[in-house]
């Protein structure tokens, strides 16, 4: 799977997203080692604490099925430049893989591919606790 086919996932999951509040919709696209896509939207919620971002969607979702193994995630806004993962998505994604791709794209179709231990140096894990 190319890392732009991953990002169009993420744009059609963004479809779904649920997002009266902010207005600002997300979709994301999980590529897992054995060729399995999870997509997931932001889903918001009157109490404001109760909101999941688009990336801890399709995590979540793909963790419930039983797959735990992943090699990229996509995210796509309707912004006109990259949407990065927030702080909380930063760290669950790195909870399954410190070499996990993270695939966003600009308006312009320019593709731009970072690994997670970049986005959250000197990041805390399982191994800090000694698992
Ligand atoms: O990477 C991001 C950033 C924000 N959001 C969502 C959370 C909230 O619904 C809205 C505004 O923060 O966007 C995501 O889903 N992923
Ligand atoms: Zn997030």
């Amino acid at each position: 799977m190319l890392e732009r086919e991953l990002f169009q996932k993420a744009v059609q999951a963004k479809e779904n997203a649920y997002a009266p509040y902010s207005n600002f919709k997300v979709g994301a696209a999980l590529l897992t080692k054995d060729g399995k896509i999870y997509t997931g939207c932001n889903v918001e919620c009157a109490s404001f604490g109760g909101t999941n971002c688009a990336e801890r969607t399709a995590i979540f979702k793909a963790i419930s099925e039983g797959s735990k193994d992943f090699e990229a995630i996509a995210i796509a806004s309707d912004n006109d430049t990259f949407t990065f993962p927030c702080g909380i998505c930063r760290q669950v994604i790195f909870e399954f893989g410190k070499d996990i791709k993270i695939i966003v794209g600009d308006k312009d179709g320019k593709i731009k591919v970072v690994p997670i231990k970049e986005l959250l140096p000197h990041g805390f894990s399982g191994q800090d606790l000694n698992k």
